[in-house]
């Protein structure tokens, strides 16, 4: 910095040189002018390019972009406003260029440094994060634009509104401002009738149109959240289950309702404006500067310094927004935890840590919205100090061209009705420009997932009509995503369950059960390994007919809210309720069912909260025998369940040939199986029939005991 800084002073001096040496030549030459306008240009071009040399030999050739802007201001300031000044000067004066003036000089140099000063501390240190965020940003906007496909003639219906009530709403000032000036007794009754009635119609046109316009954004707007929402709904239950553990459903849940809400409501509302504002704007400097040019000048001088301030404030609270909404989402997914599970919380009084946790969260969101009102309180001081400090320069000068004759109170009275509406205009603008940047992050995050390939291999077609059910595990080896590498769940699993039989699963717990059915359900894929369905790997098959195929039945079923009929025909299509109630039937669920007040069409709550544990398991076996599988997978599924629907539910399932797996982690409740692998620490233990291993196990602790006596 300090380098830059003594560079800086010494172009400020080679500069001043330059300078010094032109008006000693035009004094010692005895020009009385440099040329006029081009003139001017001319000595501004032949500066920059000296003056980009000798930065450039300061640096070694290395100049930073700070001293090129200052280098640019420096040569470029005086011909800019020797331009403005002509353009400004009454054309009846003659131009004869810049007097060769010391003070001239002196005023060009400390503007060009102090103007330097203020951009580059205001905007110079997020000038590089602001151009990324930019280039990230429009193609972000021009993507979320492409969503309003399907809505073009609507737009351009609301669009044409738009600019039709904006065309409207400039006219109404100048024509109040006509009426005031026609209120003298002088001038005619018709004239002053006419003034009206232009004034009443440009009102009505923009009242009208105006309501057109907002009408047509809302509907659009909602049919572009019913598109993103029902897309990005579609593409989050394509995701493969490590997806979700990753992400907490209160996150999700927020991207899908208040995300998506808030970037279409942000792009429609901004974009309206943006056209709305542009289009007032340009019509309205134009009225003004036909008003009274240099009540527009200092008008215009109000907007730079209101824009590097809205700027400045724009990128400190899209900081604070993100934080936000990240808190926001914790906030949420910390209350729907506890919330969902408050059987939990209550039995292990745990309230009180709930409660502290959730304290604490709103208490680092309170910590980001006391950062964000102070913010707010700062910004709006500083603005209204310059918008005051720019209205008492307005008046002092109003008043001179009111006494010199040219201003009328009427031009006044329109010039100032434009003024507010003006820098409103401005306003509205920035703010948009800085909202739409607050939300390129939302945006992003809304797109990210919409983007997502979910990690599962393409769906097979295989589904054939008729299926054996045998299943072999070939050498698979499976660690969980979120694990690291070296901790596999299952090491070189190979085993085979058989038509017909029931094979039990048994182990203690982290032995690797689940993680083999969650894999006979593809809720994973192994990383070695495969896993055959009648000799054919079960990516092949079609996933939904895999599903009807292989049923799970799990020791804490899902149920949702709804009546049990839903839930027992859960995804699937024309079950008739003969069948549901033989399913029922089968597994001695009808006796229950047919004793609620409305049977099979009784809402069991929340969850299935309505119901008992050992319900809900026979209501989820009952779901699983209706889908006719010739697979079924019993993960600790009777547990709850009375022991005759225990055996009832056995008997059935092993019904038509198909195969079982059961799992559970007592050996003892296996006795009914054909077959029973011994799981442990994710490896295959021991194999056999249920007398084999517990004649093993007899074997064992029988040795154990002879050892034992043996040592003592
Ligand atoms: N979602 C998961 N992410 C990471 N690791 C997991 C996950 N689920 C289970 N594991 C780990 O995988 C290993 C096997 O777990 P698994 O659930 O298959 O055992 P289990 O025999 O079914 O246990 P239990 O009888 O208690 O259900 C354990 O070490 C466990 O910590």
């Amino acid at each position: 910095m300090n380098q830059v800084s003594a560079c800086g002073l010494f172009i400020i001096l080679f500069d001043a040189v330059l300078c010094l040496a032109l008006w000693a030549g035009l004094v010692l030459l005895k020009c009385s002018s440099c040329g006029g306008l081009a003139g001017v240009w001319a000595f501004g071009a032949a500066k920059w390019v000296i003056l980009h040399v000798f930065t450039s030999v300061l640096t070694d050739g290395k100049p930073q972009a700070v001293l090129r802007r200052f280098v640019a201001l420096l040569c470029l300031l005086s011909p800019v406003f020797e331009s403005g000044r002509i353009f400004m000067a009454p054309p009846s004066e003659g131009y004869t260029g810049p007097s060769p003036n010391l003070s001239m000089l002196l005023l060009g140099l400390m503007s060009s440094s102090l103007a330097c000063v203020f951009w580059e501390n205001l905007c110079g240190d997020s000038t590089k994060k602001k151009d990324n965020t930019k280039q990230d940003a429009w193609p972000l906007l021009v993507r979320m634009l492409k969503y309003f496909k399907p809505d073009t003639l609507y737009l351009i219906a609301a669009f044409g509104f738009l600019i039709l009530g904006v065309i409207c709403d400039t006219y109404i000032p100048l024509y109040q401002g006509y009426v005031i000036d026609m209120l003298r007794g002088e001038l005619l009754q018709t004239s002053f009738c006419y003034a009206v009635g232009q004034l009443a119609l440009v009102s009505l046109g923009s009242a009208l149109f105006s309501s057109f316009r907002g009408g047509i954004f809302m509907y659009t707007l909602t049919r572009l959240n019913k598109r993103l929402k029902h897309l990005l709904f579609h593409t989050l239950l394509q995701q493969e289950v490590h997806f979700f553990e990753e992400n907490k459903p209160g996150r999700l849940s927020s991207r899908l309702h208040s995300d998506v809400d808030r970037m279409g409501r942000t792009v429609a509302m901004n974009a309206n404006v943006l056209v709305r504002s542009t289009v007032k704007t340009c019509l309205m400097l134009t009225v003004m500067l036909r008003l009274s040019w240099e009540l527009t000048v200092l008008t215009c001088i109000e907007m730079p310094l209101l824009a590097i301030l809205q700027n400045k404030y724009s990128t400190l609270s899209k900081e604070l927004k993100d934080q936000m909404q990240d808190c926001q989402a914790q906030n949420k997914d910390l209350a729907t935890q506890t919330l969902s599970g408050i059987h939990t919380v209550r039995s292990f009084k745990g309230e009180k840590d709930e409660l502290r946790r959730f304290k604490e969260s709103l208490d680092r969101m309170c910590a980001v919205q006391r950062r964000s009102s102070i913010y707010s309180a700062v910004f709006c001081l500083i603005r209204r100090l310059v918008t005051v400090g720019i209205k008492i320069l307005m008046l002092v000068q109003a008043r001179g061209l009111i006494s010199s004759g040219h201003l009328s109170i009427g031009s006044l009275v329109s010039f100032f009705l434009y003024q507010k509406p003006m820098s409103n205009n401005l306003k509205e603008l920035m703010y948009c420009c800085g909202d739409t940047m607050s939300t390129v992050g939302v945006i992003s995050k809304v797109f990210s997932y919409l983007d997502r390939t979910p990690k599962c291999k393409k769906a097979g077609e295989l589904a054939p009509e008729k299926l054996e059910g045998r299943i072999v595990f070939q050498n698979v080896t499976f660690t969980y995503p979120s694990s690291s590498e070296d901790k596999p769940a299952l090491k070189s699993v190979s085993i085979e369950l058989r038509p017909g039989q029931m094979t039990a699963l048994v182990g203690p717990s982290g032995s690797g059960k689940t993680s083999c059915v969650s894999l006979l359900k593809r809720l994973y894929e192994p990383q070695e390994g495969q896993i055959l369905l009648d000799g054919e790997p079960l990516h092949h098959y079609e996933p939904k007919y895999l599903h009807q195929k292989m049923a799970l039945v799990s020791q804490n079923p899902v149920l949702f809210s709804g009546s049990l009929k839903y839930n027992i025909a859960y995804g699937l299509k024309d079950c008739p309720i003969e069948k549901v109630k033989e399913a029922a039937k089968k597994a001695n669920a009808d006796d229950f069912i047919s004793k609620l007040e409305k049977e099979y069409e009784t809402d069991i709550g929340e969850c299935g909260g309505k119901l008992s544990d050992g319900q809900r398991q026979c209501i989820a076996v009952v779901r699983a025998l209706v889908r006719e599988p010739q697979v079924i997978i019993l993960d600790e599924a009777t547990s709850k369940l009375d022991v005759e629907v225990h055996h009832a539910v056995l008997q059935e399932v092993l019904a038509r040939g198909r195969t079982v797996l059961l799992v559970t982690h007592q050996l003892k409740t296996a006795e009914k199986a054909d077959h029973i692998i011994f799981m442990e620490k994710g490896a295959v233990a021991e194999e056999g029939t249920h007398q084999e291993l517990m004649a093993k196990r007899e074997r064992y602790y029988r040795l154990k005991e002879e050892l034992f006596s043996k040592l003592i």
